[in-house]
């Protein structure tokens, strides 16, 4: 990068077509013969506002700051002007948002918490860089060509833990050296898996964020408490390594949240289980080398986890998020399953289900929530540097009244969240059953619910940007986009805010009257 000195005067010599140039933030650009390249065409370059002038708030009104960090774009750069210095600088790989409400409370400066410990904070810092630096590349790249999450990044997940710390604490962490010895197997707890999960939910990419072990996350827990210990301490070691995938295959088309209204079906023969049937909206189904699945059977239900063999097809469904995430419909034609791949005995499969829920709901919600501070911060940046009427977008009673409300809902979810996580980092499974399952279900209704408000109230604010592919307004069409998959997968809004109610139902005093 150049660092040849240029006063404002001599730039502004350079303003036609073959010879014109710009200043972006104090650096020189060339854009001689760019412009005749420029996807915004060349007309709007050759204005007398931009050309020869100082254009950093032209620019940033319609560019990404990521369009200068571009090397082909770089190259255009021939100096600098004299006497000032760059104002705008990216966010460092690993560092906090200065943005007000980027990052959760506990992250800001001067600010104090009763869940966090510096330790906690360690963590943090590790893991953003870690998810900065081994997976974002990534990310782009495969929501873009639909191919599965890289080997690269599943073998650097296994090998720092995070493929086990995602089950949450517990004994399967036991002996294992949590990213590079930053924590002790024993002292991980639930917020470290909270920091983890909204860690990794920081940039758009919602149908990879799936495609990296979301199928792992929900169906590999029942393997973990029900299986026989053959068959799961192969599976486990196998999965937790990042070499082999799971996924959970209970959805059909026939039958969603209603899991008792299942059709594929497991007959019992001397030889083991015979599994006929479908499932519908597996999550990495695609590319999964083991399913946990949901079978009807004589005595009701059973899950068996069943190894991809002849006559499990698998096929990818196309939903409004990436293929990365390996969405697929399964087949099961007269699959022989062994007896020792039962999880849990044969009419209990439901209790197997339903196990696992209060977790996995709990985890998608630190996810939702994360990506929905995104969400915030996006919009804070852009209605304060886009100018209309020659003043920012904030300067707008309406544009500060939808970010009131944005502010409002992501900080009262976390705030409700980290609340839950701490009564679960001191109840039992049991406890965290009986009390936290209508708590559960509750936040993760509202946090989806508030990100789907978000997300439109997003749309408006960046306009047609909101809902274009790239540009300005990537991360909005994103969001906005794939935001229902919250509200959907891991039991819908409705369903679950019944669930909450109906919990609430139970406990109440007999004796409890107006
Ligand atoms: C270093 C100088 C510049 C570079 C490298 C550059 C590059 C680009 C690129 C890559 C795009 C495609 C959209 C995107 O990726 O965001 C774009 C679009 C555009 N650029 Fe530039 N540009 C430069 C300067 C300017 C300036 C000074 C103006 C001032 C008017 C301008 C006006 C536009 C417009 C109007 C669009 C279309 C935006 C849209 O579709 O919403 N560009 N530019």
């Amino acid at each position: 990068m150049s660092t040849k000195q240029f006063t404002a005067e001599e730039v502004s010599k350079h303003t036609k077509e073959g010879d014109l140039w710009v200043i972006v933030d104090s650096k020189v650009f060339d854009l001689s013969k760019f412009a005749a390249m420029h996807p915004g065409g060349l007309s709007v370059l050759l204005d007398e506002e931009i050309a020869g002038q100082d254009a950093t708030d032209a620019f940033f009104g319609l560019h990404r700051h990521e369009v200068l960090l571009k090397p082909q774009y770089q190259r255009l750069q021939i100096g600098v002007v004299a006497g000032e210095k760059q104002q705008i600088f990216p966010r460092e790989l690993g560092a906090l948002s200065a943005v007000p409400y980027a990052e959760p409370t506990w992250l800001n400066p001067g600010f104090h918490s009763p869940y966090y410990t510096e330790g906690h904070r360690r963590f943090q810092i590790a893991m953003r860089k870690f998810f900065e630096a081994e997976v974002l590349p990534d990310a782009a790249l495969r929501e873009e060509d639909g191919k599965r999450p890289s080997p690269a990044v599943f073998e650097a997940m296994a090998r720092t833990n995070i493929i086990a710390m995602r089950l949450g604490p517990g004994p399967h962490l036991k002996g294992r050296e949590l990213m590079g010895g930053l924590v002790k197997p024993e002292e991980f707890d639930y917020f470290h898996e909270l920091i983890m999960a909204q860690e990794g939910t920081r940039f758009n990419a919602r149908g990879y964020l799936d495609g990296l072990g979301g199928g792992t996350y929900i169906g590999l827990p029942p393997i973990m408490n029900f299986g026989q210990p053959a068959v799961r301490d192969k599976i486990m070691a196998e999965v937790l390594a990042g070499k082999k995938f799971v996924c959970l295959a209970i959805t059909e088309a026939f039958a969603g949240s209603d899991v008792a209204g299942l059709k594929c079906f497991a007959e019992k023969t001397d030889k083991g289980w015979v599994v006929t049937g479908t499932k519908k909206w597996i999550t990495n189904g695609t590319f999964a080398d083991y399913f946990t699945v949901g079978c009807k059977t004589e005595k009701g239900m059973v899950v068996l986890v069943i190894e991809r063999q002849d006559g499990v097809e698998t096929k990818s469904i196309k939903t409004s998020y990436s293929p990365t995430a390996g969405t697929a419909y399964i087949t099961f034609d007269h699959v022989l399953v062994p007896f020792e791949n039962t999880l849990g005995k044969d009419g209990n499969g439901l209790q197997v289900i339903l196990s696992n829920f209060n977790h996995e709901r709990w985890g998608m919600t630190c996810g939702s929530i994360s990506s929905q501070r995104m969400i915030v911060e996006e919009c804070l940046k852009w209605a304060s540097q886009r100018k209309v009427f020659g003043k920012p977008l904030t300067s707008q009673a309406v544009i500060r009244s939808k970010l009131a409300a944005m502010i409002s809902r992501v900080e009262s979810a976390q705030a409700w969240l980290e609340n839950i996580t701490y009564q679960m980092c001191h109840m039992d499974y049991k406890q965290q059953a009986t009390h936290l399952a209508g708590q559960i279900a509750f936040v993760k209704m509202y946090a989806t619910k508030t990100a789907q408000e978000t997300a439109a109230d997003a749309v408006q604010i960046f306009g047609g940007r909101g809902i274009t592919r790239g540009g300005m307004g990537k991360h909005i069409e994103h969001y906005h986009r794939t935001v229902p998959f919250d509200s959907v997968l891991g039991g819908a809004e409705d369903v679950l805010g019944d669930l909450g109610v109906r919990q609430a139902m139970r406990k109440m005093p007999n004796n409890a009257r107006l």
